[in-house]
């Protein structure tokens, strides 16, 4: 039997130009990729290849120059996507719950449905007793689960999470990539993850997208085969792994090289 996958996401020659100084920069040129229902993919590729444009230009929060994309909708009630950024994702003035619940308010989802969901989120990313706090209460590693959390409870057709952990140390980022993966896995979501870690994209990832330094393209894609569920330290103790790492490594060696070349 062979199974069919349904198409979530379809880019096609897209581009994006700036005016910086009064000159143009290509940002992104020709970016083509087609990503499947549930899919994680993981983008990594040299500072200011034009990652986070990319993903600006999925959420509607910018508009590509050139070239076209398309995600599928499945569900007329939900939002397109949510997005999950490095910093500055909670509301300082709301609780950890009603930042969990802010987006299903905003799109005005009955009551027993925030709650519903709301609670459940809370739950799977172990905030339910903390429920009441305020943002300036909590730790960095706790924030990103409310951003998480709000993410997930939000049922987007797509999530986009520009370096989530980037801030976090290197133990909560562990236990933050697991509970991810947990959710994840539980409710099939098409991930796009922006990160400049090679072992958290191969720890995340179905497939990888490399890119190009400015003007970014992407120069490769590369498949984790990795069984599933996954954990860090089995994905590190594969011996298959070293050497995705070391071609991923390499790569990203030669663009920031090229990055600098061109500066
Ligand atoms: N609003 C803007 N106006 C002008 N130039 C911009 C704007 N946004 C991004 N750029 C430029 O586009 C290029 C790509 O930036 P982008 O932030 O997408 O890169 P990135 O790969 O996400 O970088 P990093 O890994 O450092 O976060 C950079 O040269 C940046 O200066």
């Amino acid at each position: 039997m062979t199974l069919q996958y349904e198409k979530k996401i379809q880019v096609d020659h897209l581009t994006k130009v700036f005016l910086k100084n009064r000159e143009r920069v290509m940002a992104l040129e020709d970016i083509n990729f087609s990503i499947r229902d549930g899919e994680f993919v993981c983008i990594l590729g040299p500072s200011g290849c034009g990652k986070t444009t990319l993903l600006r230009i999925l959420a509607g929060l910018e508009k590509p120059s050139s070239g076209d994309y398309n995600i599928e909708v499945n569900g007329s009630e939900r939002p397109l996507q949510s997005m999950v950024f490095q910093e500055q994702g909670v509301i300082p003035w709301m609780t950890v719950e009603e930042n969990v619940a802010l987006g299903l308010r905003m799109r005005h989802a009955p009551k027993k449905l925030i709650k519903e969901r709301t609670n459940l989120y809370l739950e799977k990313v172990g905030l339910t007793k903390y429920k009441n706090l305020f943002p300036k209460e909590l730790s960095g590693g706790m924030k990103q689960r409310v951003s998480i959390a709000r993410a997930f409870a939000n049922d987007p057709e797509i999530l986009l999470m520009d370096e989530p952990f980037a801030a976090l140390d290197e133990q909560n980022k562990f236990i933050l990539q697991e509970e991810l993966l947990s959710i994840w896995e539980e409710t099939k979501k098409t991930v796009i993850f922006i990160t400049h870690s090679i072992d958290e994209a191969i720890l995340l990832s179905d497939r990888i997208f490399l890119m190009t330094s400015q003007p970014g393209t992407i120069k490769e894609e590369v498949k984790i085969d990795l069984p599933r569920p996954r954990q860090m330290t089995q994905v590190r103790s594969d011996p298959n792994t070293a050497d995705v790492f070391l071609k991923i490594w390499n790569h990203l060696q030669d663009e920031v090289q090229e990055s600098r070349n061109q500066s």
